[in-house]
């Protein structure tokens, strides 16, 4: 699990603690800070998380109620949806085509931190144990949001065992300085070493030593390598952060769930990892998150999480000592091989937009940015039926700027075309927010270019 590098890449710590507090007048910084002091789960107020349920309990009704009509009249008995990219798994980007992103209103969760009680840690089918979802959750809820209890930079992390054994002396050294009960907490979460040893995963280590050190049982470096996530520091050096209760969560390669962690502010070396839902999760469904990386260039290819099972099962034996038991790897083979090619066709797809935005930008040519969108409606839908996480969120992110590009590239836009254009201006802004906040620069940019561009394509269209 250390190995991973946990995406997106924290915003300021301003920027996520507004973003956090925007629909909750009734948290003040102040307040919220002293929550989050108290160490670990924060119960934002009461009267937040009961608007929030009353929202999500409103919006179920009115949608019941509309499927029903439409099923009496139409004698269906299924909901038709009309546009791919939305239903209830896809709240995160609302339906920017019904109002083709002239509204400035968000129709993201509302950024509640959820009450501890809406999820419980217990045991998960041969996985130890994994944090369950104890009430319904809704899409961009804060699950957790918890301060670190240890933060380390430790040398060669990327490869478990070795270091495990190298490091010994700096986790009992780290161990030292905390309090007694924080390291008893510690030492009750799960230590990885001695899968690593059963499941053959230790390069370059003598056997001797590694199950001399197996016989000691968990030592505090296993368990730190075991739970620790990328710190995502102001520091020079890496380092990696270890929270009790977000340690618990469980790797999905279709996760339900996003965490990352990042330091207050330049002067503190204190860590806070928030843990936020991707997609809408039912009570009694585990919550996962997504241990591996997704590189930054676009060859997807190689991307150990869009690759095939086989490929991430061996990807997750690196990383945790074991083959990777999530749903989306244990389905049947039928099922398995086609949720394979789906992730090889996202990966294809993907890179032909990104190509085809290139040329488009080389050549200047217009037309091509129907063809580009289409394309891409096409990986949107394959992503929400693989149930793709970061990974589809980032995917999502790059396509969308890539289509919105090519919309700027078209030398004479008619008004539709525009409209097309802001809603993928809209698009980017809703992604944006998710990722990085409500307040960085780039979000706020966004905004502003889909509400001009909506603007521009309502004048002409009235003038013609
Ligand atoms: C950070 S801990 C997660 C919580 C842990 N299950 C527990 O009981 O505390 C990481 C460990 O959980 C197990 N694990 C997590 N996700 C898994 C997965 N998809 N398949 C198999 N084991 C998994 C592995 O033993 C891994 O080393």
């Amino acid at each position: 699990m250390s190995a991973t590098v946990l995406e997106p890449a924290a915003p300021a710590w301003s920027e996520f603690f507004s973003s956090l507090l925007e629909d909750d007048p009734s948290m003040d910084a102040e307040k919220y800070h002293q929550l989050i002091v108290g160490r670990g789960f924060v119960d934002v107020t009461k009267k937040a998380v009961q608007n929030r349920l009353k929202r999500v309990r409103d919006k179920q009704r009115k949608e019941h109620e509309e499927v029903s009509a439409q099923a009496a009249k139409q004698n269906l008995n299924e909901k038709k949806t009309k546009c791919s990219v939305t239903g209830p798994d896809f709240e995160l980007l609302g339906d920017p085509l019904s109002d083709h992103g002239r509204s400035t209103e968000l129709k993201l969760s509302s950024d509640v931190v959820l009450p501890t009680g809406s999820w419980e840690i217990r045991k998960a089918d041969g996985k130890g144990c994994g944090v369950f979802a104890k009430v319904d959750i809704a899409a961009g809820d804060v699950i957790l949001v918890e301060e670190a209890i240890v933060v380390l930079s430790v040398p060669d992390a990327g490869n478990f065992v070795a270091s495990v054994m190298k490091n010994q002396e700096l986790g009992d050294q780290a161990a030292a300085k905390m309090d007694g009960m924080d390291v008893a907490k510690v030492m009750e979460l799960h230590d990885s070493f001695a899968d690593h040893l059963t499941g053959g995963v230790a390069d370059g280590v003598s056997c001797e030593q590694a199950s001399k050190l197996c016989e000691k049982g968990k030592t505090f470096m296993g368990v730190f390598l075991t739970n620790a996530i990328p710190a995502n520091s102001r520091a020079e050096s890496a380092q990696l952060a270890l929270c009790l209760n977000t340690a618990r969560f469980n790797h999905s390669c279709a996760p339900n769930a996003l965490y990352k962690c990042a330091d207050t502010s330049e002067s503190s070396d204190k860590h806070i990892c928030v843990v936020r839902a991707l997609r809408g999760i039912p009570a009694g469904q585990e919550i996962c998150v997504s241990y591996m990386s997704v590189p930054d260039d676009v060859d997807f290819q190689g991307a150990f999480c869009m690759g095939p099972r086989a490929q991430r099962r061996e990807s997750i034996r690196w990383l945790c000592g074991c083959p990777c038991m999530c749903a989306a790897c244990a389905q049947d083979e039928q099922k398995g091989s086609a949720s394979d090619d789906r992730r090889a066709e996202i990966c294809l797809n993907f890179v032909t937009v990104h190509r085809g935005v290139e040329g488009l930008a080389r050549s200047g040519g217009s037309g091509v940015a129907a063809a580009v969108e289409g394309a891409c409606e096409e990986v949107f839908d394959l992503i929400k039926v693989e149930g793709l996480g970061v990974e589809g969120l980032r995917l999502i992110k790059q396509m969308a700027e890539d289509v919105f590009k090519s919309f700027q590239h078209e030398t004479r836009p008619s008004p539709a075309f525009r409209s097309r254009a802001a809603v993928w201006a809209r698009r980017l802004y809703e992604i944006n927010r998710f990722m990085f906040g409500a307040f960085s620069d780039y979000t706020v940019e966004l905004l502003r270019d889909a509400q001009s561009l909506a603007a521009q394509a309502d004048h002409k269209s009235k003038r013609k």
